[in-house]
């Protein structure tokens, strides 16, 4: 089931469309992570569904219903921001017994009814028992999970978060993305969340959209995006910056690299080839290059190789027995590592 759904929404300041003619459906429980580089428009499409950002042209539907005259409070969708806002002179219960009052209702639950959910929240967010802690105590992982609570607390149908771990250092995150990933599939939380970190956006989403300039550039599960990225934006967006013009027939492709194996079923004619680093392999009778760097990478040791011809290639292999600084050695292809875009 559809929980939200975006029909040609567009946002013009001025002349310049942020959001351009956007299509987007969100299922019911699904996580979708828009990602995509700075200003390509992904707050201002948060700030268009929570109803803080009136659109130019078409329709925002929420459970089938059009939210166009439907007030933000009104709208049942929770809100986590970067900068998480809590109040610094509330307590933490303070802080998430403020996210049930928001529900808007006046005569709302007393203040025993208040206080069980208020632990029952801070115990799924892993801080039981936290309610009389000042904030100004907190670390930023332990804010994190207080305005999470908050947001969580009115039972949003859909809750947006917009850099959720935006401050927070890389180990943290990557254990924070783990727990709310848990945590949103045990209560079948539906999720559009934002970010620019696509390291974040691929562990947490079951979707992800990359949009550029306003425009969804694609839209589909993290490994379809990460196998086959739809452009030599979206390819390079994701990191990868093997990707040269080609000339492909009969199952290769012409580059400056040489000839290169595509898989079976690639579209001829002019167009751009992605090569993964995974599928730059060593081979006696390949192109020569130069190593011209190594960095170690934990799993892998990355290389930066410059071939004889054409542009300067990047390279994994294995921790034992990586080329040094200046050494020559000789590369070819895997085709399963090989993928054609469309001409840039
Ligand atoms: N109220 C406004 N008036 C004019 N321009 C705006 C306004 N709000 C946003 N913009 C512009 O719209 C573009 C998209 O902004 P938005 O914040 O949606 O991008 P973003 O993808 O979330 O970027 P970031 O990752 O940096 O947060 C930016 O160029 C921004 O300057």
């Amino acid at each position: 089931m559809t929980l939200l759904e975006l029909a040609g929404v567009s946002v013009r300041f001025g002349e310049r469309a942020v959001v351009d003619a956007v299509d987007l459906e969100v299922a019911e429980q699904e996580i979708v992570c828009v990602l995509g580089p700075s200003g390509s428009g992904k707050s201002t499409l948060l700030r268009v569904v929570a109803g803080l950002q009136p659109v130019s042209a078409g329709r925002v539907l929420l459970g089938g219903a059009d939210q166009a005259r439907v007030p933000v409070h009104r709208r049942g969708v929770g809100l986590m921001f970067q900068d998480h806002q809590l109040f610094p002179h509330r307590d933490v219960g303070g802080n998430v017994a403020f996210g049930l009052r928001m529900r808007g209702s006046a005569q709302g639950p007393a203040r025993a009814a208040y206080a069980s959910r208020v632990a029952e929240l801070l115990e799924l967010v892993g801080l039981p028992g936290a309610q009389g802690r000042p904030v100004a105590s907190l670390s930023g992982g332990e804010q994190q999970r207080v305005a999470l609570a908050r947001a969580l607390a009115p039972s949003p149908r859909l809750l947006m978060l917009d850099e959720p771990l935006g401050q927070l250092d890389r180990g943290l995150r990557e254990r924070l993305v783990v727990e709310l990933r848990e945590l949103f599939s045990r209560l079948g939380t539906t999720v559009l969340a934002v970010t620019h970190d696509q390291g974040e956006a691929f562990a947490l989403a079951d979707r992800v959209v990359v949009m550029r300039e306003g425009r969804i550039a694609q839209a589909g599960t993290p490994l379809e995006v990460w196998q086959r990225p739809a452009s030599e934006f979206v390819a390079r967006f994701l990191g990868f910056e093997n990707v040269i013009p080609a000339v492909v027939a009969g199952g290769a492709a012409v580059t400056a690299w040489g000839k290169v194996q595509v898989p079976a079923g690639s579209p001829e004619g002019e167009q751009s080839l992605l090569i993964r680093p995974a599928g730059v392999v060593p081979s006696a009778a390949g192109l020569r290059c130069e190593v011209l760097s190594r960095t170690f990478r934990g799993t892998h040791v990355a290389l930066r190789l410059r071939p004889e011809a054409g542009p300067e290639l990047e390279a994994e292999c294995g921790l034992a027995g990586a080329p040094g600084v200046g050494e020559r050695v000789a590369v070819a292809f895997s085709p399963a590592e090989v993928v054609v875009l469309p001409a840039a």
